[in-house]
């Protein structure tokens, strides 16, 4: 049995303790003098946190944006977005998926996280993403947990077969099933879409993250019915709405209605806060809308919320790298979460919220669990999001993924 402990650590939601002592790759014990071990590791008073978890992105989508002579869209708009994809995929191969896919993994892995979620468009009777996704599942599942969302994104209904598409995606091994209501051609099918996202859900026993509200328009209120029938079924924590922008355009009265639903359902969120703040607000002039949802609302109420890098370099979105460092920036920001007790609580927004999403049960700095976790170039939480700390090692099963030198801030500044 080999042990090791790190020491001189600062430990998130642990206070009282400074220590982590790891045997056979789990948390044998987080606290003070935890005794003598084999190895041990000097993290000379930087910050611990349980590992980055993105719960939304596209990994079949990645760096498409980098591929023509034109980076992102014309109009910004994600119809445009969703148009030029729909031509981009006709001719890609399995191969080709993966290896931007892996290349997005990568790059996320890079910035401290280990837990993703990726939808996968299964609007393409080949199942292309679908095949290249589940192969990278399986092979790299002892580094990274991968998450795959059947996705139409061309939707269930205009789209020929859609429907039964996303019941293939669950067939093939997804694990949880996904829809665009509001883009379907009618509102009457944006529902149906809803309900029959559910029916396959149950019938397959698995989680539903739906792309949702995802516009400007308050009279979208697809949200409204995935909540009721997720409240009726008891479905709430196995249930995500992501984006729910619109839901950031609708009146205080809607909108504590639906929050007192939220919470008695136990719906969880998932907020993509540089992609939407540059998707949405394009048909308005001023005031400008930043397509943010009530995320303020949701962690005064205890409504589960976290957020999420949606888009690497893809044909919606221009920019992104995977550093969730830069997502929580972005998203505190544009959210105004920034007063003394958020910054004590914010980092939740991009792990353990987001890992109550997504279901995960081996995950977290307990005893017992998976020895997985990050360690951040600053000395607390407040530091870390002030200066947006870099992720200096990402340690999976005990074991470094990576580990890097810090970079030299203090800089000798000659100035009299
Ligand atoms: N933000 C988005 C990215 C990709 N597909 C979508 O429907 N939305």
């Amino acid at each position: 049995m080999s042990t090791k402990k790190f020491i001189n650590a600062v430990i998130y939601k642990h206070d009282d303790a400074n220590e982590i002592l790891v045997e056979n790759g789990k948390f044998k014990a987080i606290g003070k003098d935890l005794g003598p071990a084999d190895e041990v590791i000097d993290l000379e008073g930087r910050l611990v946190l349980p590992p980055y978890v993105d719960p939304h992105i596209h990994l079949d989508y990645v760096y498409t944006g980098l591929e023509g002579d034109q980076t992102g869209s014309d109009s910004g708009t994600l119809f445009e977005g969703i148009e030029r994809w729909a031509e981009y995929k006709r001719t890609q191969t399995v191969e080709e998926v993966k290896e931007r896919a892996l290349r997005g993994i990568k790059e996320q892995m890079s910035y401290g996280t280990q837990y993703i979620r990726t939808h996968v468009d299964v609007t393409d009777p080949n199942m292309t993403g679908m095949k290249a996704l589940l192969e990278l599942r399986e092979e790299l599942k002892d580094k990274v947990t991968l998450q795959l969302v059947s996705f139409p994104q061309e939707s269930m209904y205009s789209y020929k077969n859609g429907l039964e598409l996303v019941e293939e995606g669950l067939k093939m091994g997804a694990d949880a099933v996904g829809g665009i209501p509001h883009s379907e051609i009618a509102r009457l099918y944006g529902e149906k879409s809803v309900q029959q996202m559910m029916e396959l859900a149950y019938k397959y026993n698995r989680m539903v993250d739906v792309h949702i509200d995802e516009n400007d328009d308050p009279q979208s209120r697809f949200l409204e019915l995935l909540t009721a029938e997720a409240y009726y079924n008891d479905y709430g924590k196995y249930t995500a709405a992501s984006h729910t922008c619109s839901f950031g355009s609708a009146d205080d009265s809607y909108a504590y209605r639906m929050i007192g639903n939220f919470i008695k359902t136990g719906l969880n969120f998932i907020v993509a806060p540089t992609e939407n703040a540059y998707l949405q607000g394009r048909y308005d002039t001023y005031p400008k809308r930043r397509g943010i949802t009530r995320v303020r609302e949701f962690v005064d109420h205890g409504i589960n919320v976290g957020f999420a890098q949606d888009s690497i370099a893809d044909l919606f979105y221009p920019a992104g790298n995977g550093n969730l460092m830069n997502i929580l920036d972005n998203g505190i920001h544009l959210t105004q979460l920034m007063n003394d007790e958020d910054f004590k609580r914010n980092f939740d927004l991009i792990t353990y919220n987001n890992a109550k999403t997504m279901m995960l049960d081996d995950y977290g700095l307990e005893e017992g669990n998976s020895a997985n976790f990050i360690v951040l170039d600053a000395p607390d939480v407040y530091e870390a999001q002030r200066i947006r700390a870099d992720v200096l090692a990402s340690v999976r099963n005990g074991e470094y993924l990576f580990k890097k030198k810090p970079v030299e801030y203090d800089v000798e500044l000659e100035l009299d």
